[in-house]
């Protein structure tokens, strides 16, 4: 019998935290925001960042509103190194932005960062090393002692050094790595030795950053981890607890939200979701996710198809078609109800008002993205996205039971094609269906004149390829038609629109039809310069399209 593989695995212990705030808790302010894409994002790249690539990054993090950046691991590449003093040479980084910079606790390490910040205003350096049991004695083989002096040691370094180079303001962080896998009394015990070494006053705050390296476990369970330091840590008003969860369990985005309900101040990540692994947790989503609540991220992802791709060509992986806020498919509705009540709310959706249109959280407008890409026609659409494609492309609104006959002339193309309908194509079909609907009635010319209050038609029209001059009189042209006709159907609904606006305006009419011995109604629809003509077209489709549904017999006897 196999073995349970799940057996394999621990759970983790839920914490004791009886009190618990979070829980009660809503976000009514961004966190800082701190970009790690030159650095946590740039190490899991299959090529990591060229020197331009890495620039053209940057200085988009800078436009978006980030004011710390980890630009790089000076001490791990040549790249990384020049990359740093490239932007302190050249004046890129402005007054308000903060660069970042991640080291191991090794002298050696510590050392060549400092060098690689030779000359910058203000600068973070951030400091890790593991603190979890398995870090300890795996990857250290030492002890909690040892792996605290690991820490205790390149912070005292870290200290000189900067003390050595007043004219740079120094911001410190510590990050005790694998954190959610670390006990947490001894989590807080290094990280209050950090802030011990480092002199943290409120108005000289040191960053600890408390990440979840892999995330191992619920997200209300790093919620409490993160809720127990903010309420155990020495010195909390010196401290700015930052946050750095990973996707590993698929939950970053909610983790991070959750610990800023705990009381994190900072949260670390990376546009769409990029980094080790499954990735960081996603900065673009938490800031539209705040939006959407009515809080300003105070990050501007009003460009957003822009940022995408320079995202991509930066790193050279694709942001997912259901990426939130971003993928190419997520302002798309194919399944018809979905598009008829999109459609609905557009309409009465005022510009100032709250955002209440059905199945999008958030007006693609403010993120630049157009209401064009929104509905898309599949073999799942129904009427309203076929509707709304011709208003919002043509012009042209049809009548509401024409919306219905016409969505199922939709669904067998779609059927019969097994591929989406765009726009474009929807706009050919209904040419084809109602305005090309000519035969057997062929409309050449037609005259009227009013006598007496009472309207005569004389209608020249080709009958099965036979030229016939038809006469008929009623109360308007439509009435007098059907009686030219013979009336052998009656007109149930008549609607006429402009197509289009200005000078090139047209008119376009829809005509509904119904005979004797046929169940239901058509539609005739007739576009033309000249709004009587187009009436006279729109019946003449309908009578066309009424006489291809008849059996042979009423064939014989419909048209004279
Ligand atoms: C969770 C994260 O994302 S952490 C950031 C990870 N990013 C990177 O590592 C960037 C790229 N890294 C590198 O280029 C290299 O790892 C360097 C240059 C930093 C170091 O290279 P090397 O000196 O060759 O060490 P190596 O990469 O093999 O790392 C393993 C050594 O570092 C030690 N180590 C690992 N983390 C730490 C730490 N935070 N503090 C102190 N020592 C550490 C290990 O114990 C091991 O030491 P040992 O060789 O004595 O057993
Ligand atoms: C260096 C640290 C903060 C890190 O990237 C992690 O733990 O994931
Ligand atoms: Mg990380």
């Amino acid at each position: 019998m196999l073995k349970n593989p799940s057996s394999k695995y621990r759970p983790f212990t839920p914490i004791n935290l009886p009190n618990r705030q979070w829980p009660m808790r809503t976000i009514t302010r961004a966190p800082i925001w701190m970009s790690t894409d030159l650095r946590d994002g740039n190490q899991a790249l299959f090529e990591p960042m060229n020197a331009e690539r890495k620039l053209r990054m940057f200085k988009m993090l800078v436009e978006i509103g980030f004011k710390e950046i980890e630009v790089a691991f000076p001490s791990a590449s040549q790249t990384d190194f020049d990359f740093v003093r490239n932007l302190i040479e050249n004046g890129h980084i402005p007054d308000d932005v903060t660069i970042e910079v991640l080291t191991q606790a090794r002298e050696d390490l510590i050392r060549r960062t400092f060098e690689s910040l030779q000359g910058a205003r203000r600068a973070i350096v951030h400091v890790y090393n593991a603190t979890s049991p398995v870090f300890r004695e795996t990857v250290f083989r030492t002890d909690k002692a040892g792996a605290k002096k690991i820490a205790t040691d390149s912070a005292r370094l870290i200290k000189q050094l900067a003390d050595e180079r007043p004219e740079t303001e120094w911001v410190f962080q510590y990050s005790p790595e694998t954190f959610t896998a670390t006990e947490l009394d001894f989590a807080k015990d290094v990280c209050d030795a950090m802030t011990d070494i480092w002199q943290a006053t409120p108005e000289r705050k040191v960053i600890l950053n408390l990440p979840a390296t892999v995330e191992v476990g619920t997200p209300n369970y790093y919620a409490d981890q993160i809720e127990w330091m903010h309420t155990n840590l020495a010195r909390r008003d010196s401290v700015i607890i930052s946050v750095h969860p990973h996707n590993d369990r698929g939950t970053a985005v909610a983790a991070a939200e959750l610990a800023v309900m705990a009381g994190a101040d900072r949260i670390e990540g990376c546009l769409f979701g990029h980094g080790e692994r499954t990735g960081n947790v996603d900065l673009v989503t938490l800031a539209l996710n705040l939006y959407t609540q009515g809080v300003d991220p105070g990050l501007d992802f009003s460009q957003i198809n822009s940022i995408a791709r320079t995202v991509e060509d930066c790193t050279q992986l694709p942001v997912h078609a259901r990426h939130p806020y971003a993928g190419d498919l997520v302002f798309t509705a194919f399944s018809g109800s979905h598009q008829d009540a999109i459609k609905k709310g557009f309409a009465v959706q005022q510009p100032e008002a709250l955002w209440q249109v059905p199945y999008l959280p958030i007006d693609p407008h403010d993120v630049g993205r157009t209401y064009d890409s929104i509905i898309r026609v599949n073999s799942q659409s129904g009427k309203g996205g076929i509707a709304y494609l011709l208003e919002s492309g043509y012009g042209l609104a049809m009548p509401r039971r024409m919306q219905v006959e016409f969505s199922s002339a939709v669904q067998r193309l779609t059927d019969s094609s097994g591929q989406e309908v765009n726009a474009e194509g929807i706009w050919q079909l209904f040419n084809e269906e109602y305005i090309a609907a000519n035969a057997p009635v062929h409309y050449i010319d037609h005259t009227l004149d009013e006598r007496d209050g009472i309207q005569h038609i004389k209608l020249t029209a080709s009958i099965h390829g036979v030229e016939t001059v038809l006469q008929g009189k009623g109360n308007g042209p439509i009435d007098a038609l059907a009686h030219a006709f013979g009336s052998k159907f009656r007109i149930h609904d008549y609607e006429e629109r402009a197509l289009g606006a200005g000078a090139a305006a047209k008119a376009v009419a829809f005509a509904e039809l119904e005979t004797d011995g046929q169940p239901g109604t058509v539609y005739g629809a007739g576009i033309h310069d000249n709004l009587v003509t187009a009436s006279i077209l729109a019946v003449i489709s309908g009578i066309n399209r009424l006489y291809q549904r008849l059996g042979a017999e009423a064939k014989q006897s419909f048209l004279l």
